[in-house]
């Protein structure tokens, strides 16, 4: 009998695609064993300032990016839509199209993580999908005390123990990379290199384009 597909989405503003989440996305996909990890550029964050650069720039960036990686895709469905991207109705579009059976995993860095309270019917989340939280070497390590309960009740040590199509939470260790769109956007602003931070075909994209200039 064959498995369920395994797929894994890491969403994301963007703001460009940096190593530091393509790294991870290739570990867990590794780690995983996934069909398939789709990265979704957000449309309107629903939680942080206008992206410096526009939609279609950090869509094609993140082409770029991926374009010799045969498990990595990108899906632009939170692009198409005229609204915020909450991630609930993004989980909810995927269910629909891959079925009940399909093991669903969320990557969420730490920081976005400990974010999750805020996030729009957060509670149900995990009606659709497991998360994966990756570690940011950069972030604080307390968890806030509105998770801990959820934290209690849904995490699993061990990654490859998660089982069925959602529902449990499990902290991944890959890599650490101190990298953030933020300071590869500050860097270029002060006509510093961000060179071996971001893949080769993004920076030629930015470079191309002019993107992130003071
Ligand atoms: N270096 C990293 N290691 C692990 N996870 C990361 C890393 N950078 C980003 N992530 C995670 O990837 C997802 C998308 O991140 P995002 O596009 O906001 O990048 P960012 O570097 O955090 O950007 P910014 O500095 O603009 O906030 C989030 O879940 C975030 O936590
Ligand atoms: O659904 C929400 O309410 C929600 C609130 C904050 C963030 N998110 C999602 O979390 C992902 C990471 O966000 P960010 O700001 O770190 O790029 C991205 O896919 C966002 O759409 C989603």
């Amino acid at each position: 009998m064959s498995r369920p597909r395994r797929i894994g989405i890491l969403g994301g503003t963007f703001d460009p695609v940096h190593i530091g989440h393509l790294r991870a996305a290739l570990e867990v996909t590794e780690l995983m064993e996934l069909d398939e990890l789709r990265l979704i550029p957000s449309a309107r964050p629903p939680h942080r300032d206008t992206p410096s650069s526009s939609a279609q720039d950090r869509l094609a960036m993140v082409r770029c990016a991926v374009q010799d990686l045969p498990l990595l895709d990108v899906d632009a469905r939170e692009l198409a839509r005229d609204k915020p991207s909450y991630t609930l109705d993004t989980l909810e579009s995927l269910r629909a199209e891959l079925g009940a059976e399909c093991q669903l995993y969320l990557l969420l860095g730490w920081d976005a993580f400990c974010g999750l309270p805020t996030w729009h019917r957060w509670g149900e989340l995990l009606d659709h999908c497991h998360i994966l939280v990756l570690q940011r070497p950069d972030a604080d390590s307390e968890a806030p005390e509105a998770l801990r309960n959820l934290l209690a009740g849904r995490s699993v040590a061990d990654p490859q123990a998660l089982v069925g199509a959602g529902g449990q939470i499990a902290f991944v260790w890959q890599t650490p990379m101190a990298i953030s769109a933020t300071q590869i956007r500050q860097l270029l602003a002060s006509g510093r290199s961000v060179r071996f931070l971001v893949p080769d075909a993004v920076l030629a994209y930015i470079t191309a384009h002019g993107l992130y200039r003071a």
